[in-house]
């Protein structure tokens, strides 16, 4: 109730900031940048690796070139989100020397970009009312990964965009009216997430069927606009 007789009278200020009216709190900003409390904004969460990075490309090109006389699975062979678990089916000690490959040095930030991912980014943020934001989770050996993803978004979408990254381990617990990822199932704490999620299709789950209600993204040459629009009100 405060808060609305608050934000009636205060005046909008751009991108979601509020600044009081009143003489006591002038100058203080009030964040009111959900796209709840601004009424229309929409609010998408962009995943990273499998989206926007290519991790399974960059996967078996290190994988290779570090065990040259190992087997490996090709892309078009690859089933299931996690790449150490068909490593593991293909020989047991593989799962270690697949891990190998992403603790390293170099390897996150060294991925290529998805085709198109960069440029749709960079267009959904200069749409009107849209706000987007890199939803991606790190790895638990943080040595280097947060940091590399931090400098992979500023070197392929710039420094301006470093403060829409979110890094979770859990994104059911983050606002949005959309998730757009490639893992086919994103699970944790909150039953009901806020999202709907999109599943961009990749490698390992283009022979999964989805269930009905679930929309696919094929790629960024799909109509990723019109998904968006249907989300508007
Ligand atoms: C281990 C592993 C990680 N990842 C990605 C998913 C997460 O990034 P993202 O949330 O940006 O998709 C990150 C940590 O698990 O690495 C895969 O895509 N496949 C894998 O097999
Ligand atoms: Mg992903």
């Amino acid at each position: 109730m405060l808060l609305c007789a608050i934000a009636t009278r205060a005046r909008l200020l751009g991108r979601g900031k509020l600044l009081l009216p009143f003489p006591r709190c002038k100058g203080i900003a009030v964040n009111m940048s959900s796209s709840r409390a601004a009424g229309k904004r929409l609010r998408v969460l962009v995943d990273m690796d499998g989206v926007l990075a290519d991790f399974e490309g960059g996967f078996l090109k290190e994988y290779r070139a570090r065990y040259p006389d190992e087997p490996f699975v090709p892309l078009g062979d690859r089933r299931g989100f996690w790449v150490s678990t068909q490593y593991e089916r293909l020989r047991k000690d593989l799962f270690e020397k697949a891990v190998s490959i992403w603790e390293s040095k170099g390897f996150f930030m060294d991925l290529e970009p998805l085709p198109g991912g960069v440029e749709a980014v960079k267009e959904m943020a200069r749409m009107v009312d849209t706000d987007v934001f890199i939803c991606t989770s790190p790895i638990k050996h943080y040595k280097h990964c947060p940091y590399e993803k931090y400098a992979w978004v500023e070197k392929h979408l710039g420094p301006d965009f470093l403060d829409q990254v979110i890094l979770t381990r859990d994104k059911t617990l983050i606002a949005g009216d959309l998730l757009i990822d490639d893992k086919p199932d994103i699970q944790g704490v909150e039953p009901t997430p806020a999202w709907e999620h999109v599943l961009f299709t990749a490698c390992h789950n283009k022979h999964l069927s989805v269930a009905p209600s679930q929309r696919r993204l094929l790629s960024w040459s799909d109509d990723w606009r019109a998904v968006l629009d249907s989300k508007r009100q």
